[in-house]
């Protein structure tokens, strides 16, 4: 077995570890529980998984960008916002597969889904909060559970990719309004003049603020691809479901539909305009 080295780095392994060990495949691939027991469902349980694995590498990657950023490591941050952005595309890419999947097929397993839904999935909460979408009422769907509830509240009072964007636009000199800079981060960012002035600047002489330019951009793709998943959601569901009202109690595509225009970095949409 192993033990703590010199360095503090905990190097607690079996020496004959195996491949199923490390990963954890017993716990894994044990949990494909099809509750209809028709032949589809397995589809459906495996999409969302995987789903699930890709939000966890993007949180990963998102938290450590938010706090290279803040610390003005903006090299260090463009590297985990690639990755972001290569995670994107796989996931949008999914949904090629989930089409394979018919009214029919769907319908003969949906009710033993009960009233579980996407709604519910925390990982991609914890994403549009990183990205600084923050819905209080969302909060209110996680009560129960006590220690998520208490993550979930954190990351909602935490500065999002975008404040700490507007943090490096200070620290590069742009006169930025301050209150921004100690605001509640608890409330979805509303857009503001100076920002859009830095912003403008950054886009006109790009070769001076190279570093910052880079950054918006990748914020760009990351949002841009985030829109992507969610028009793909929302079409899949039309084709899968129609109109048919949602297991989580919402009128179901007319509402997937309706959450589509929310944009997270606003003026660096704007920005394209004045350009
Ligand atoms: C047959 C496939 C699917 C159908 C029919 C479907 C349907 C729906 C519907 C109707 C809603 C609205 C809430 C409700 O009333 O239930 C919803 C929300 C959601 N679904 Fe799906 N979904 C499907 C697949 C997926 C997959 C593969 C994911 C990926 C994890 C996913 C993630 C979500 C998320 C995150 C929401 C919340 C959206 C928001 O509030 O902005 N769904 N889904
Ligand atoms: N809201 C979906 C059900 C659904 O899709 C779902 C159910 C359980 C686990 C994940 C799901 N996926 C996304 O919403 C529906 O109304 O059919």
């Amino acid at each position: 077995m192993g033990s703590v080295s010199e360095k503090g780095i905990h190097t607690d392994f079996k020496d004959n570890m195996t491949y199923g060990e490390y990963l954890r495949l017993d716990k894994v691939l044990s949990s494909q529980e099809r509750l209809s027991g028709h032949h589809d469902e397995m589809l459906f349980i495996v999409i969302h998984q995987v789903k699930e694995l890709w939000m966890k590498l993007i949180l990963h990657e998102l938290n450590a960008a938010i706090a290279a950023i803040e610390k003005d490591e903006l090299p260090e941050a463009f590297k985990m916002l690639a990755r972001v952005s290569r995670v994107q595309e796989q996931i949008i890419q999914a949904w090629d597969v989930l089409s394979t999947l018919t009214p029919a097929e769907y319908t003969e397993f949906r009710e033993s889904l009960g009233r579980a839904s996407g709604f519910q999935s925390y990982q991609n909460r914890l994403i549009e909060f990183a990205l600084g979408y923050k819905q209080p009422h969302i909060l209110k769907i996680y009560e129960k559970d006590q220690d998520l509830a208490r993550e979930l509240k954190s990351a909602f009072e935490a500065p999002g990719i975008y404040d700490v964007a507007i943090h490096a636009l200070r620290q590069a000199g742009f006169p930025i309004n301050l209150d921004l800079l100690t605001r509640d981060f608890s409330i979805t960012y509303q857009g503001d003049p100076t920002v859009a002035a830095a912003w403008l600047e950054v886009y006109r002489d790009v070769d001076r603020y190279w570093d910052l330019y880079q950054l918006a951009e990748k914020l760009v793709d990351i949002e841009d691809s985030h829109q992507q998943w969610r028009f793909r959601h929302m079409k899949t569901v039309e084709r899968i479901i129609g109109s048919k009202t949602g297991t989580g109690g919402s009128s179901g595509v007319k509402y997937l539909r309706s959450v589509l225009d929310h944009q997270f970095f606003p003026e660096l949409w704007d920005v394209r305009t004045k350009l």
